[in-house]
């Protein structure tokens, strides 16, 4: 793969794109001067939400730093990597890494599944946090891509934790499934039409261990499920995804307003033992 054309990032959290448009909106010669004000107070609410998590948020280890700043740097409009189908927009970034990693340690997990790798920030996260002899199972669809994130993973000492398995990730959790892998976290970031799908895989293929958890990125979709606006294909996956999730009585969830949503989902019920150590 090549490396060379950058770009700003696109919004794609909700408060990102609502910032963006109240900047267009401010840019407007029509506005008279207490509009203009309470318009100033608004964007700078929303505009100052996902630095000031950033920078009160512990920092992200060199490696992921590395990490981050390739992928941008990286050309992916080139047909070599996609021809536009990848973009760097697709990486979770400092603050979700962050959580993910408070996560794997707070649930103890040492058995990490990953569906929807692209370059391997968030797998790396999950893996610095994993104790000796924890594993993360990171599923890619693209071979390029996970050719990428395979490099990234020698450049640090948690990236041998890190398994990378290449193919549509319902064949590879059908074979783990078969070689009987149970996870205690998963994290869930591939296609979203493919998001219940792969939630029923998990919940009917003995794949997930009694206490885990399953964290579902991009559920909130830059507002589309609740702001009605023209629905992206996207957006009409993770409103159904929602819908479905809120109305399953063997789950219990909450969606955490991080960057562009994460949702947390264990089985209903009773808390099980703790995991063995
Ligand atoms: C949003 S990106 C993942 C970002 C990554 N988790 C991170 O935080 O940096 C989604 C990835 O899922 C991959 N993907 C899409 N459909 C897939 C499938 N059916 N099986 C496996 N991977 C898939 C895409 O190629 C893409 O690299």
């Amino acid at each position: 793969m090549s490396t060379g054309t950058r770009r700003a990032p696109r919004p794609v959290t909700p408060a990102s794109v609502l910032s963006h448009r109240l900047g267009a909106l401010l840019r407007s010669p029509d506005l008279t001067p207490t509009l203009r004000q309470e318009l100033q107070q608004a964007y700078d609410l929303a505009a100052g939400l996902d630095p000031y998590l950033e920078e009160h948020t512990s920092p992200a280890s060199p490696a992921l730093r590395d990490l981050e700043e390739r992928t941008r740097a990286h050309d992916w409009l080139a047909p070599s990597a996609g021809g536009g189908a990848l973009e760097q927009e697709m990486l979770s970034g400092a603050v979700e890494g962050q959580l993910l990693k408070l996560l794997v340690h707070a649930t103890r997990a040492s058995r990490v599944l990953e569906i929807g790798m692209f370059t391997g920030y968030s797998a790396l996260a999950m893996a610095e946090a994993l104790p000796p002899g924890g594993r993360v199972v990171a599923c890619e669809v693209n071979a390029s891509v996970a050719d990428f994130a395979r490099d990234a993973f020698t450049r640090s000492p948690a990236g041998a934790r890190i398994e990378v398995r290449v193919g549509p990730a319902q064949e590879t959790l059908r074979r783990l499934a078969a070689a009987g892998a149970v996870f205690d976290l998963v994290f869930l970031d591939a296609d979203k039409a493919g998001y219940l799908a792969y939630l029923e895989t998990l919940l009917n293929g003995r794949l997930l261990a009694p206490h885990s958890l399953v964290c579902v990125d991009n559920t909130l979709m830059q507002g589309d499920p609740w702001t009605g606006g023209p629905a992206s294909a996207n957006g009409a996956a993770i409103a159904a995804f929602n819908r479905a999730v809120a109305a399953d009585p063997r789950l219990e969830q909450v969606i955490v307003p991080v960057r562009d949503g994460l949702t947390l989902i264990r089985r209903a019920g009773p808390t099980p033992p703790p995991p063995q150590s």
